[in-house]
């Protein structure tokens, strides 16, 4: 058993409380995420509200999400991520609430989604994007899950790790796949595997955002050269004392049309 395994576990468990049909509310439409990275050239930053993780304990459990995430907005992210997942990561569908009815970028519901009533719940509490992490479901569930968030005007990060799942993601055409370069059963990180599955896949018709690791501008200019259309960044904000400057330095390498 991997972590892996024990979350998506504890997500079943928590399954089985929800309500067999979650009613959706009536709200904006979900703001668009894609249409952001097809008008932007350089590389957009996602960046991450995450209090703590399997592979750190706690990051930083003292902060307030919502001064987080207006911080990053200063600083100039481009969409915000919350995971929600409580028994991990010490987030909650609160901690993104806040954060979507505040900020005026794309919010990201960070979870581990294995059900649509879990799309449900990220619609209803202000999601505009949602992550679908292709090692946690088969083929058929993931083709189900994305065309059902799609039905909700939802943008879709489809997560791979490894060239396997990059190949079973291409099935279903999305138009943004998350490349993780945190393998989520052993931990291990390693930025290189964005440039080598970018160094054979990548194309002008699908965006990828390199997930994981990213530290140093030197790290996010790796990721913008190799292809990436956007980063998503975590724990290197999360400890960060000069969230700005460090938004500012991440972003360095970013290149725009005259
Ligand atoms: O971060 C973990 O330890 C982790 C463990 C198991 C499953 C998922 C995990 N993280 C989710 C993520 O992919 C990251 O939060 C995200 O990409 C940001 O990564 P980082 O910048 O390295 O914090």
């Amino acid at each position: 058993m991997t972590i892996l395994d024990d979350i998506v576990e504890v997500k079943k468990q928590e399954l089985l409380d929800y309500p067999t049909e979650i009613k959706l509310i009536t709200r904006e439409k979900p703001l668009d995420f894609k249409g952001g990275l097809d008008a932007d050239n350089g590389i957009a930053l996602i960046s991450e509200v995450k209090r703590a993780s399997p592979s750190q304990g706690d990051i930083n459990n003292i902060m307030d999400p919502l001064e987080q995430a207006d911080a990053y907005v200063r600083g100039g992210a481009d969409a915000i991520s919350v995971l929600t997942d409580k028994q991990f990561f010490k987030g909650s569908f609160d901690d993104m609430e806040r954060v979507a009815k505040t900020v005026d970028v794309p919010v990201l519901n960070k979870d581990f989604i294995i059900d649509r009533r879990q799309i449900d719940c990220a619609y209803n509490h202000g999601a505009d994007i949602v992550l679908l992490i292709v090692t946690i479901l088969d083929d058929g569930t993931l083709a189900d899950l994305y065309s059902y968030a799609s039905s909700l005007d939802l943008n879709i990060i489809v997560e791979v790790h490894d060239e396997e799942e990059l190949k079973r993601a291409l099935k279903i055409a999305p138009a943004i796949i998350g490349i993780n370069n945190r393998d989520l059963k052993t931990f291990t990180v390693d930025i290189g595997n964005t440039e080598q599955l970018l160094a054979k896949y990548g194309t002008d018709d699908i965006h990828f955002i390199a997930e994981s690791g990213i530290h140093t501008a030197e790290d996010a200019q790796r990721m913008q050269l190799a292809g990436a259309s956007g980063m998503l960044v975590g724990e290197s904000l999360m400890r960060s004392d000069s969230i700005e400057d460090k938004i500012q330095e991440l972003k360095a390498g970013k290149v725009h049309e005259s």
